[in-house]
């Protein structure tokens, strides 16, 4: 065992396409209309202790994630089924809770952050307060 301490990060992607319209947008803004994105949600998971062969956890344990996201959200209209305003930061929180609620129990680690992006240049990021 090393003498120097220290966390370790993981990360893993997933991606979906949606439609969404920002409907708290004033009369004319382009992202008041219905129009579609391919998100890409960015999660980082972290650890002191690795397990097995040197994991955070295994990237396979992401898995309920991903069928959350490909059952919930994917080729959806995000205004139908969702409760919340649509934007990027909003979907990282509310994606945030899922994960804190369903995989943090069952899985090694815990969440840091999760990033959604609607395009290759722009994103918003949820990070985890503790303590
Ligand atoms: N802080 C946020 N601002 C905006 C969000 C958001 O989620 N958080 N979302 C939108 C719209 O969804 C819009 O579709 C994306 O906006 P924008 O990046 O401005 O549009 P483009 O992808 O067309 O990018 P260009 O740089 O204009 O080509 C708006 N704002
Ligand atoms: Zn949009």
């Amino acid at each position: 065992m090393s003498a120097v301490r220290g966390w370790t990060r993981i990360g893993k992607q997933f991606q979906f396409h949606a439609a969404h319209q920002l409907l708290s947008l004033p009369e004319g803004h382009k992202c008041r209309r219905e129009h579609g994105h391919t998100y890409t949600v960015e999660v980082v998971w972290t650890a002191q202790v690795l397990t097995g062969p040197g994991f955070v956890t295994d990237f396979a344990n992401f898995g309920p994630f991903k069928r959350f996201i490909d059952d919930h959200l994917d080729h959806q209209n995000l205004n139908k089924v969702l409760e919340i305003e649509p934007t990027s930061e909003n979907l990282a929180r509310l994606l945030a809770e899922w994960l804190i609620e369903q995989l943090e129990p069952v899985i090694e680690g815990q969440l840091v952050s999760v990033s959604v992006s609607e395009s290759p240049s722009s994103w918003a990021t949820f990070e985890v307060a503790r303590g």
